[in-house]
């Protein structure tokens, strides 16, 4: 059990200090116990604890969307706040079906995700994910859904530093797709720029690219779920910046609010808010909205985070240390069972060969030894990710590096 935290550390029940290497949840991208945080929150929920987003509002709401709108992608001007990053993506997946019924174009209803993709927990979400246990339990969700092949190709890429070189190809399934179902039936693509809980799995270089060239030729909204990728990841404010390749909507949550307060947002261009908004303005425009969308009290803690990133120039930090952290990861290629690490910006992941007949056995010993011994690490199944705060130093990657190749050995 975690009990506090501070910086790069969390502390647990048994007085352990623990190098927080995966921000939380891939959130925490600030580092935990920042007091500008913890203090604006506490100033805001003194002063306006709650207003409806429902017909009314609040200052701070349009406060931060014009802040973040001014960090995204240049097209990606409107945000529409939500709780979480499930929320953002069913929020993306309604829009992305409301804008092409108010175009005309009500036949466009299809929705393709990819193979291994996360998009969180609720129906839209399982229906375009690609991972097989979060579906398998809860029947068939959605109807009018396909999936991209996922990218990962270990025989091809195994141990790259940074975008893999082959796989661009993988984006023309797209083609066929499309060739299947007709674009006049498919509303929109979603993917994770940078697959994260499907394994750490990376865009090969020009994949991204692709599909932003296939989705516009048909007329596709390309969805970029930025929930792990936004707010410094892998460099730059988004994933989209660093990568060059703007989506039509972009969903993010986790490091928005340095994962201290529940929150998302979805960012869409002129051309999808202009849809909606034709007036008259008593009219509502999108039926589709939470009791807590844009809540004082997150987007005051929004507005300290990125008020911190901006500060402390965070966003570069991933890009400053990319080569120092996939360096000291890829010191591990030769170590027993390592079969790839795969890694860029502030994130990566080692997959481990599974033991004979026990997938994620391996994996959960080198979790425990690490956890053992100061260091927190994501395990799934026979991965382990790491995604540290952005205000990591070069000293915290070694302390990662030397509990991970002492449990890599053991485990062997
Ligand atoms: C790309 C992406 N999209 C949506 C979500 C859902 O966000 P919420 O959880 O806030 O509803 C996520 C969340 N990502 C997430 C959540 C929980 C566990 C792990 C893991 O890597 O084990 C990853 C995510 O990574």
């Amino acid at each position: 059990m975690l009990t506090s935290a501070e910086g790069m550390y969390y502390q647990d029940d048994k007085g352990r200090s623990v190098l927080d290497g995966c921000a939380g949840l891939w959130c925490v991208n600030a580092g935990h116990g920042r007091k500008e945080i913890s203090e604006a929150v506490a100033r805001q929920v003194a002063k306006l604890d709650y207003a409806p987003p429902f017909q009314m509002g609040h200052p701070l709401a349009f406060e931060f969307a014009e802040r973040l709108a001014e960090i995204a992608p240049e097209k990606l001007n409107h945000v529409f706040f939500t709780n979480s990053g499930s929320e953002s993506v069913e929020t993306a997946l309604k829009i992305a079906l409301g804008y092409h019924r108010l175009k005309g174009d009500a036949t466009r209803q299809r929705l393709i995700g990819r193979e291994r993709g996360y998009h969180g927990v609720n129906f839209g979400g399982i229906s375009v994910g690609g991972i097989g246990n979060n579906r398998k339990m809860f029947g068939a969700g959605l109807s009018g859904i396909d999936h991209l092949p996922h990218t990962l190709n270990i025989n091809l890429n195994a141990f790259t530093k940074g975008l893999p070189e082959h796989g661009v190809e993988l984006a023309d399934a797209l083609e066929q797709i499309i060739a299947l179902h007709d674009a006049s039936n498919i509303a929109a693509v979603i993917v994770e720029p940078m697959s994260g809980s499907g394994g750490v799995i990376m865009p090969p270089q020009g994949y991204l690219k692709r599909l932003r060239e296939i989705t516009r030729k048909h007329g596709i909204l390309l969805i970029f779920d930025e929930v792990i990728t936004g707010f410094g990841r892998v460099g730059k404010a988004f994933a989209s910046t660093r990568w060059g390749v703007e989506p039509d909507i972009m969903t993010t949550a986790k490091g928005l609010t340095n994962g201290v307060i529940p929150m998302g947002a979805v960012f869409v261009s002129d051309e999808i808010h202009d849809a909606f908004m034709t007036g008259p303005e008593s009219m509502i425009e999108l039926f589709h909205g939470y009791t807590y969308s844009g809540h004082p009290v997150a987007c005051a803690a929004g507005l300290a985070a990125l008020d911190i990133y901006e500060k402390e120039n965070l966003f570069d930090r991933a890009i400053e240390l990319e080569d120092k952290f996939a360096e000291s990861l890829l010191s591990m290629k030769e170590l027993p069972n390592v079969i790839d690490i795969r890694n860029t910006g502030l994130v990566a992941a080692i997959e481990l060969a599974p033991e004979t007949g026990k997938p994620g056995e391996r994996g959960h010993k080198v979790f425990k030894h690490c956890y053992e011994n100061g260091v927190l690490v994501r395990w799934t199944g026979d991965i382990l990710a790491m995604s540290p705060p952005l205000i990591i130093e070069p000293a915290h990657i070694d302390q990662m590096v030397s509990a991970l190749r002492e449990g890599i050995l053991l485990a062997s």
